[in-house]
């Protein structure tokens, strides 16, 4: 857009940066090349091929092991201000054990691929753990043994070593979440384990003093020199009550705290949140417990955990109205949801993706954004992931108009809100490994063909149309 054309209230602060994100394991490919290890997600995929849902797996991916200065070059072409990219902990520490060979041939892809970023005057936004966990530490019992933290603070400390002179911003954990629910509660996601309510709860706790540690690395060992920032970035649904009864507005506060609260409150406010604490304590009674499913920190770890972020980060995708639940009578049911204890469900009206779990519900991320802002003192906020699905296609206007409604409410938060959202990052740079769903749902900007060995990149409509927006800085979509 030419400037006059854009309105005040559809033009983004000259400060607010775009960018673009991807995940280690969903691009790169080269599984077991230049003496990278295996981790969870090479070992599902090989040894139980019907995990995913076309029976694919990364082996190859998007080949951005060999491929990524198209990758940048694709950068380039959006003009994005910063990329989001996730280091493969099993390419840089085969075994992932703490004192374990590093591996030298892994180093230099990633100091390659972030040299190739600062020549195009593209931000490296460095995720250290996107669900790539190396197969030899879950063997060790993965993150609910409390072992882990050691070993991610090796981990932390190889990398701040290693690429912190160039990398300023530091995610450590991609959807902690989606890592011990997903991972170890409901089996969706590596290493497909179902104990929720227990070993989830023990992964969580782990994860959080694993976070806790590498910020305290960072801060102590690093920091002076490097004058880099490290968060997390937690997802979490927009949660809205079905009803303005005070249940059902109960009910969607407790989402929120059982999804986002229960890594930002011990972060932030210190602890997790007491509404976690004073339900999973009493239904662990109720279920002849002698102490509660939901670990205790110390006061002292309380301490520890508090304060260790320099940002707020947050992946969202769409919204789901929350109905207050009668009480779980059946207390032998051990589990996350009947700890939560909700109802959640779509409106039928609201767009479809080609995801199950996303709907296209624009005006919860500008209330998401709000209940960030006040629950947790107005921090600077990263929006780390927010995108949307279809089957393929480069004509995706619908794509487009996703952006344009989400975009049109972070702006709406930022001016007519005062939220202070610094960041804004799309997934996905192109299409890629979408876990247990394989190739069949696309969320990039550019498509891959996965038929062909190049592994072409093309961009889709919605390429050009966020380029526009990131030059323009405004939403208007007649950008001439
Ligand atoms: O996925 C895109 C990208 O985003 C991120 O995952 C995004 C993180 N997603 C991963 C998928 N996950 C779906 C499970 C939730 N889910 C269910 C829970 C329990 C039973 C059945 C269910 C089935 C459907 C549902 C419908 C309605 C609500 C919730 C549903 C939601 C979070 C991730 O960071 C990227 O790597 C990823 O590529």
């Amino acid at each position: 857009c030419k400037e006059a054309t854009c309105a005040t209230n559809q033009t983004f602060p000259n400060y607010f940066k775009f960018g673009v994100a991807t995940a280690s394991y969903q691009v790169e490919g080269a599984w077991n090349e230049d003496g990278k290890g295996e981790n969870i997600w090479d070992h599902l995929c090989h040894t139980n091929p019907d995990f995913v849902d076309d029976r694919s797996n990364g082996d190859i991916a998007c080949d951005s092991y060999h491929k990524y200065k198209d990758d940048v070059a694709m950068l380039k072409d959006l003009g994005v201000d910063f990329y989001r990219f996730s280091l493969s902990w099993s390419r840089l520490i085969p075994l992932g054990l703490a004192g374990s060979p590093v591996n030298q041939a892994g180093i230099d892809y990633y100091k390659n691929l972030i040299q190739e970023l600062v020549n195009n005057n593209i931000e490296p936004l460095v995720t250290i753990f996107h669900w790539d966990l190396p197969e030899t530490l879950q063997e060790y019992g993965g993150f609910p043994n409390p072992e882990s933290e050691e070993h991610f603070a090796y981990y932390a400390r190889v990398v701040f070593e290693n690429f912190g002179d160039s990398v300023k911003y530091w995610l450590t954990f991609n959807e902690p979440l989606q890592t011990c629910h997903e991972g170890y509660g409901i089996g969706f996601t590596a290493p497909g384990y179902k104990s929720s309510g227990l070993a989830e709860y023990k992964c969580t706790h782990t994860l959080i003093k694993a976070h806790a540690r590498a910020y305290h690395v960072y801060d102590e060992e690093f920091r002076t020199q490097q004058q880099g920032y490290v968060g997390i970035a937690p997802d979490t649904y927009w949660y809205e009550p079905a009803s303005g009864s005070v249940s059902d507005q109960e009910a969607a506060e407790r989402a929120l705290q059982f999804t986002y609260g229960w890594f930002a409150n011990p972060i932030f406010n210190g602890n997790y949140p007491s509404v976690m604490i004073e339900r999973i304590d009493e239904r662990s009674k109720l279920q002849g417990f002698a102490s509660s499913r939901l670990p205790k920190f110390t006061d002292e770890e309380v301490e520890y955990i508090k304060g260790t972020h320099d940002f707020l980060a947050i992946n969202a995708y769409s919204t789901l109205y929350v109905q207050a639940k009668e009480e779980e009578v059946d207390t032998a049911v051990i589990s996350y949801d009947s700890d939560l204890n909700v109802d959640t469900f779509f409106d039928d009206s609201w767009e479809e993706s080609a995801s199950s779990w996303l709907r296209v519900v624009p005006w919860g991320m500008r209330k998401l954004l709000n209940w960030l802002s006040k629950t947790y003192n107005h921090p600077e906020i990263f929006i780390t992931e927010n995108g949307v699905s279809d089957t393929g296609g480069l004509n995706d206007d619908r794509r487009i108009n996703y952006y344009r409604e989400y975009l049109s409410n972070v702006l709406e938060a930022i001016l007519d809100d005062g939220v202070n959202v610094t960041r804004y990052t799309a997934w996905s740079l192109m299409d890629n490994f979408e876990w247990a769903r394989g190739y069949t749902e696309k969320y990039g900007l550019y498509s891959v063909n996965f038929d062909d060995p190049g592994r072409p990149r093309t961009s889709k409509a919605s390429a050009s149309y966020y380029s526009s927006v990131i030059s323009s800085k405004c939403l208007v979509d007649n950008c001439e």
